[in-house]
């Protein structure tokens, strides 16, 4: 039987879980829902859902519903659900960045015949809307699960089953955890970034020459700050109780640094930076989502004109995809390198075979 999945928010990770979820089921008929009309129109003439549903009351007939909107508004949109008749063991399940405040919110679900599994693939993009969605975007992510006290496992297969087209890693964790562990290393560094953006544009004001000069260390730092401001003031008010001890732990950090440097203390800085150097370094390359989403190859490449569109070219004929681009290096009389982002590591490994083969010295991320 052909099984009806409805996903209320069609923006990037609505829109790519449709992909991927047709990926693994091709047979599933894909409903989707958005407040906003046109990312509804735009879902349904790029093919990422099937039917586009009037209003939510059209999760009535499903046998799985993804939330897919902002933390604030998923709230809201299990409230109304939790007014709908939906159907008998039907799977509930949302995407948001935080876990603690959604699976709370789970209690509307009580006595209606439907389970709610709170949900995190953590693998993202500073993009939003439905037309930055990519199937593959969640592959070898991890796809942190917080089942609440009622969940059986076989209901957990169920839907790790629907998901299993994202090619994500599941990971079973209590949501408080999830919480703490996504403050750190993805809430805390977005503040970071955008506080830096702000710091230099303020700069900017009086020197303009200042952005104009914003380079590559300030570009990778930063890239994260052109997500949506919604998406991530939900985020920092629905994780602000495990956030504001560690902003009070990062002043500190600040402050240890800053003391060094007045102390003119030059053993303290080098080591500073080195035990940081040391500890990411080990960070795993090729693990995909929090940590790192691009499989990188760096080639170099010597100073002479059309040497990219050379590497491009080599690729291009072998079909492997580039998601990004970068010359991190090129002056006049020395050789450049090049950054090339690939979806997936066998992507990776051909591409790096095949530059190889044209006498092109590549090398991965350390
Ligand atoms: N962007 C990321 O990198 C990323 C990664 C993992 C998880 N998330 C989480 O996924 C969720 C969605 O993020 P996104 O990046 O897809 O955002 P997005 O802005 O691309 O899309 C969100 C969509 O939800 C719609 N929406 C808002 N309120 C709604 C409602 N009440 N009913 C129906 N639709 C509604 C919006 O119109 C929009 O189209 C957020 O909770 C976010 O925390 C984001
Ligand atoms: O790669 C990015 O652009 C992201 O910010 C993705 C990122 C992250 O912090 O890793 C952002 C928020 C989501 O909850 C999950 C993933």
């Amino acid at each position: 039987m052909t099984k009806k999945i409805f996903i209320a928010g069609l923006g990037l990770i609505g829109g790519s879980l449709a992909l991927a979820v047709k990926a693994g089921h091709p047979k599933a008929e894909i409903i989707g829902f958005d407040l906003n009309e046109k990312a509804m129109k735009l879902a349904s003439s790029l093919q990422i859902i099937d039917h586009a549903a009037d209003s939510l009351a059209g999760a009535e007939e499903a046998d799985f519903i993804i939330i897919a909107a902002p933390v604030e508004s998923s709230l809201t949109v299990m409230d109304e659900l939790a007014g709908l008749s939906l159907k008998e063991g039907a799977v509930i399940t949302d995407v948001g960045s935080t876990k603690q405040s959604v699976v709370e919110k789970a209690c509307v679900f009580a006595g209606s015949g439907a389970i709610f599994i709170g949900g995190h693939p953590m693998a993202g993009s500073h993009k939003s809307g439905v037309e930055a969605s990519r199937e593959r975007l969640f592959e070898n992510a991890f796809y942190v699960l917080t089942p609440g006290p009622d969940v059986t496992d076989s209901m957990l297969i169920k839907l790790q089953n629907l998901l299993r087209g994202t090619k994500a890693k599941f990971l079973r964790l209590e949501a408080a955890d999830h919480d703490r562990y996504a403050g750190l290393i993805s809430h805390l560094p977005h503040i970071i970034a955008s506080a830096l953006v702000h710091e230099v544009e303020e700069a900017g004001k009086e020197e303009p020459l200042v952005q104009q000069l914003a380079a590559g260390g300030f570009r990778d730092i930063t890239r994260i700050a052109s997500a949506s401001p919604t998406m991530w003031r939900d985020i920092l008010v629905h994780n602000k109780e495990t956030l504001l001890p560690m902003l009070e732990s990062w002043k500190n950090r600040l402050h240890g640094i800053e003391q060094l440097l007045r102390e003119d203390d030059s053993e303290g800085i080098y080591a500073f930076f080195e035990r940081a150097k040391s500890s990411r370094d080990k960070l795993p390359s090729r693990q995909k989502g929090a940590m790192l989403p691009f499989y990188d190859l760096f080639v170099d490449i010597p100073d002479h004109p059309g040497v990219i569109s050379d590497v491009t070219g080599l690729l291009a004929v072998q079909n492997i995809s580039i998601t990004n681009i970068r010359i991190i290096e090129a002056r006049e009389g020395i050789m450049g390198v090049l950054r090339l982002s690939f979806r997936s590591e066998s992507d990776l490994i051909y591409a790096k075979q095949v530059l190889e083969e044209h006498m092109y010295e590549t090398y991965e991320a350390p």
